[in-house]
Parts: C-alpha cells; structure tokens; sequence
C-alpha cells in the first residue's frame, strides 16, 4: 500500500495548523455477527476466512484515513470493494466493528444515541444514488424536507430550498412535482435538498451513477463549482476514476475492503500502487488529468542576466544543451538564449547575453493540463516552460517526459526521454 499521505497539514489564516474534519482509525466492519464474534475474527491472521467462517462478511478493514477541512475526499473502487461500508461508519448508518471515528475531534464510535443524533442532525448530509423525493410534494417542498425536520419554520425553509434550486439550476422550478422533471433535474433536487441544510459534511454515495454520461458530467460540474464556493468537507464514493479525478482532491482506491492506494489522483495516475490501479488508470484520459505541475522537472540550465555572451555559451558547452533560459535575481524569466545566437554576439563582442534574448518558447501555468498543449511540446528549442503568476521559471515539461507519460511507459525510460 502507498504511503496513506494526509493533507498536507492545513493551516489558517494565522499559520495555525488546522484539525482533520474527518478522521478514521483502524476501523473494520464485520457484516452478520456480533460485535464480540467479529473482533474475534478481526483478531485472526486471516480476518475474512474467520469471518466468513463464523457466518459473517468482511467488508472493511482497518481502513485509515485523515479528510481536511474543506476536502473533497472520493472512495473509489469496484462494485463490493467497501465504498458503502466506509461512507456509512462515517455517520454510523454502519456501525464499526473496530476502530475510530473522529468528526471534529469527537470519537463518534463511542456517543450516546442522542448526541449521534444530533451529530447527523446537525454536522452530517447525505446524498444517495437514487434520492427519493417526494412524488406528490413540489420540488421546493422536497428541496427543503431536511430543514422541516429542524423544526425549520416553513416560510424560511421554502425562501432556503429556492435559494438552492436557484444554484443547482433549477431556479423558477420549485412548484413542479418530480416527474415532470428529467431523471438529471432530479438529482439536482437531491442536492439542493442537501445543500438546504448547509450541512458541515457531505456524504454521498454514486450519487451520480445512474446519469447519462453527458448529464452525468454536467453535474460533475455542477459539484466542483459549487465545492469551488462552499468548501464543504464532502466524501464522494464512486466506482468510476474519471469522475473521482474529475472532482476529488484525493482519491481513497478500495479492493476486497482493504485501501490499495490514497493519494492526489495526479498522483494515482502517475505511479499506481499496483496492478489494480493501474487497470483503473489504463481507462484514465491521462492527458485530461495530469497537468503541467505533474510533470514538472528542473531546468537544465538557467543563466543570471548580466552573463556575458563568452560565459554563457561556455555554460552551455559545459552542459551540454544548445539553449538555456535567462532569468532576473529573483527567478524571473526573460527569456531563451540559444549557442547559435550567441556565438553571433560573440563575433560582435556584445558584454550580455540581452540582446539575444529569445522568446521561441511556450509558456505555461502549473495548473494547465497537458492536453491543452501537448501539441506544441518539441516544437520550439526549449520544451514547455512552466512559470508561477509572477512570471518565476518553475520549471519545464520536455516533451519525452509527455510523450512516456501518456504512453504509459514507466520511469526509468521517462528519464531516458528527458536526457
Ligand atoms: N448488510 C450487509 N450484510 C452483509 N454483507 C454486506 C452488507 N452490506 C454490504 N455487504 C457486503 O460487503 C461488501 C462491501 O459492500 P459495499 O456496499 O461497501 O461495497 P461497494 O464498494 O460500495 O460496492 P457497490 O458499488 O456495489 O455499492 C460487499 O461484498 C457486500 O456484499
């Protein structure tokens, strides 16, 4: 298993290292025996033939996981992998065999019934696959069931449910019933009933699955913009890698379970943990997912702009590369030098390197996807230049580098390519 790599450590606005929303610790649930019977077979070498043994399923184990503040955390893997059974101990619909259940800091695992309830009443949401609505109710009526069950009074829950349908795109609909909607306006009813509540945590379970892939990407937009305002801590459980990259900051896979790999889905993309990730990945559209920061490496060579022409091109002998890139003291670029135009200054004994500055190169962000501009790679002398909002060389993408990242050659012969 890969390393389980918490967000990094958040911190706000005055530096101070902000708590995990969400944490869980060694938590396994045991399907269809008591709790004593399934810590018995948690405490087996082999918990789930001892499990299977005694009449019951394994169907999570000693799952770890830290979600921040603000996290979009998405549990992917097969159909039967333990999506559900982890989403679930999480507001305790399933109650753990084993482990913690940290929200806010508080062990959830261990509250009365009455502080559960008012746990998932007031801090937890839920958005299932299929949401249920009301059928003979409207769908403003629906959008603000949740805040009814507050005690919410009923002019300020249906001015609230508007406002939501409003941002999931259904404004001027709430006096429709369900089914004069189409099967994606009602998952937009779903979430606007969630989004009523303005729960601190939001669970949902493929709540997009049954959608039409073009419906379904829209509401996969849908989401990402609305996270984009809210920062909600959202843990999203899908069996689809494209969507978890679509949307997640980091992606839990799951197999038989157990968790193979968590990580930034970048990152997943790049170095699967193992052979079922990596078939996961074979479906990816990597050049959609990864970005220029995922490919970043140093620049060969960078030359300060006062060098003179004489130097620069003994640098370039000295590594061995044709152009290098000429920055200002604090790493601002300004632009390409090549060893033909500088030979050309040399014959003119110009003192700097300035006046052969180039600018036959392409610039790009950290955070622009390499399908936006995998097709100028190798066109110019340099490869793809990335740099920060102020204009600082970061670094560049070469176009080996792409060319064996999308090809799914591994890294020793990226390094090849680089060279
Ligand atoms: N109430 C239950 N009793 C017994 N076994 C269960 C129960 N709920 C789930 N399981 C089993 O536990 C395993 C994990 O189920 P879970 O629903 O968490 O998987 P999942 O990854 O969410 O799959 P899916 O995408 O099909 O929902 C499955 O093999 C399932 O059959």
């Amino acid at each position: 298993m890969s390393e389980t790599n918490p967000a990094d450590q958040p911190q706000d606005h005055t530096g101070e290292a902000v708590p995990p929303a969400i944490v869980g610790r060694g938590l396994s649930k045991v399907y269809g025996l008591s709790r004593r019977q399934a810590q018995r077979a948690l405490a087996a070498d082999d918990p789930r033939t001892a499990a299977a043994a005694a009449g019951g399923y394994l169907g999570a184990h000693d799952i770890d996981f830290e979600i921040a503040k603000g996290e979009m955390f998405v549990v992917m893997g097969l159909s039967g992998s333990g999506k559900s059974t982890v989403l679930r101990m999480i507001n305790r619909l399933n109650e753990p065999s084993a482990g913690e259940l940290l929200i806010d800091g508080e062990d959830i695992t261990k509250v009365s019934d009455q502080r559960l309830r008012e746990i998932r009443n007031n801090s937890i949401g839920m958005v299932f696959q299929h949401f249920s609505l009301f059928p003979h109710r409207t769908v403003r009526e629906n959008a603000a069931y949740g805040l009814k069950v507050r005690g919410v009074s009923k002019s300020e829950r249906l001015e609230i449910a508007d406002t939501a349908l409003e941002r999931v795109g259904l404004g001027g609909r709430g006096d429709k019933l369900p089914d004069e909607l189409s099967g994606g306006m009602r998952q937009r009813v779903g979430l606007a009933r969630a989004l009523a509540v303005d729960p601190p945590i939001l669970l949902m379970d493929e709540p997009f699955s049954a959608l039409d892939p073009l419906i379904r990407r829209d509401m996969q937009d849908l989401l990402v913009d609305l996270q984009a305002q809210d920062q909600r801590t959202t843990v999203f459980v899908t069996h689809d890698l494209n969507e978890a990259m679509r949307i997640g900051d980091r992606v839990m896979v799951m197999r038989e379970g157990r968790v193979v790999q968590l990580a930034p889905g970048p990152e997943i993309v790049a170095h699967p943990a193992d052979d079922y990730v990596s078939e996961f990945v074979s479906d990816v559209d990597r050049a959609r997912v990864l970005s220029a920061g995922d490919l970043l490496r140093p620049a060969r060579l960078v030359l300060p702009e006062d060098i003179s022409p004489r130097d620069a091109l003994r640098r370039l002998g000295e590594n061995e590369v044709t152009g290098a890139f000429v920055t200002t003291g604090d790493h601002r670029l300004l632009g390409v030098v090549t060893d033909d135009r500088l030979v050309d200054l040399t014959r003119r004994r110009s003192k700097t390197v300035r006046e052969a500055l180039g600018d036959d190169y392409h610039k790009v962000k950290e955070s622009d996807v390499v399908g936006d501009f995998m097709h100028l790679a190798g066109r110019q002398v340099v490869p793809v230049t990335v740099v920060d909002d102020d204009n600082r060389l970061l670094g560049v993408v070469p176009r080996g580098v792409i060319l064996s990242t999308l090809s799914t050659v591994d890294e020793e012969d990226q390094e090849v390519a680089h060279a």
